[in-house]
């Protein structure tokens, strides 16, 4: 007979309420919230919203890595390397801090929302103090799997019906962005390690044996059970949701802010290396953004 292979299923489903975060910034907190801290290795998933007032000013981060992902308006950022950019609907900012980062994340003044998620995954150890790295790719550069007419998954990072992300994951990571038409079913694989979640954005999803409810802005927690795959199904609407999962780092997490580390004395030496600029803080004495 067909091997089974059991599917994982939903422990919980957490809804997140918009919270003010940044200046003039809205955000639904996923995980990182309360309800859904540890969940190595992630430390926080945001939904954020934010007017063209609003942002996200002049701010550091040592430690681990933000993942921009548009979904609607477009995003300034700038560094205190001089590394700037902006990104539009669709478009993904992969951004390693490692050993230190400072810059500014706004939205561009012209639109009228900016809107989006951004994913902070934690470094193991080894690449804490990497140096910092850019992988920034526009929509049309990332692959889409199609694996049926009315299924959609843009593959963001990791693998999905044999279609694979380029970015490279220092903490293996999947990202996939669903788009699902009412009335489809779909399976998707996940390393049997890996602890994962779906975030819903819009519209009603069905997840695993026992069809667990997914509605917007809610967060459904899988089981880690060793499971294999996650099934999804759309009944009577289309759904929008992102799968994210990725490998335990099972080391200690000491987080102040912005800074990520193992130990209270290596968050202590980060504060010291932030205020004196050094150990590559160098570049964030008296640095200002020309965004912010
Ligand atoms: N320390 C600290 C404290 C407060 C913050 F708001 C931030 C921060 O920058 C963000 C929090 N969620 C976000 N979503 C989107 C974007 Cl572009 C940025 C952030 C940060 F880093
Ligand atoms: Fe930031």
């Amino acid at each position: 007979s067909a091997l089974t292979r059991s599917s994982r299923s939903i422990v919980k489903s957490v809804l997140s309420r918009e919270q003010a975060e940044g200046v003039g910034a809205r955000v639904r907190r996923s995980i990182g919230r309360p309800e859904l801290r540890n969940h190595d290795p992630f430390l926080m998933l945001d939904e954020f919203n934010v007017d063209k007032n609003g942002g996200f000013p002049d701010h550091p981060h040592r430690g681990f890595e933000t993942v921009t992902y548009m979904l609607e308006g477009q995003f300034q950022h700038e560094d205190f390397a001089g590394h700037k950019g902006t990104i539009g609907p669709g478009d993904l900012q992969w951004m390693t801090a490692g050993r230190g980062i400072v810059h500014s994340e706004m939205p561009v003044k012209s639109q009228t929302r900016a809107h989006g998620l951004q994913l902070w995954i934690n470094l193991p150890k080894e690449h804490k103090m990497c140096e910092p790295q850019y992988q920034e790719l526009l929509d049309k550069e990332i692959p889409r799997a199609t694996p049926q007419e009315g299924v959609s998954i843009k593959v963001i990072a990791g693998e999905s019906h044999g279609i694979k992300s380029k970015v490279y994951t220092r903490t293996p990571t999947m990202y996939l962005d669903f788009k699902m038409d009412k009335n489809k079913t779909v399976e998707q694989s996940i390393p049997a390690s890996y602890t994962g979640f779906i975030y819903m954005l819009k519209g009603t999803a069905y997840i695993g044996d026992k069809e667990f409810e997914g509605k917007a802005h809610h967060t459904l927690t899988f089981s880690e059970d060793g499971a294999e795959t996650i099934k999804i199904q759309t009944k009577d609407e289309d759904a929008h949701f992102v799968v994210i999962a990725g490998e335990p780092l099972k080391e200690p997490i000491v987080q102040h802010g912005p800074f990520v580390m193992n130990t209270k004395e290596e968050i202590q030496k980060t504060f010291l290396d932030y205020q004196f600029g050094m150990n590559g803080f160098e570049r964030a004495r008296d640095w200002h953004s020309t965004i912010a």
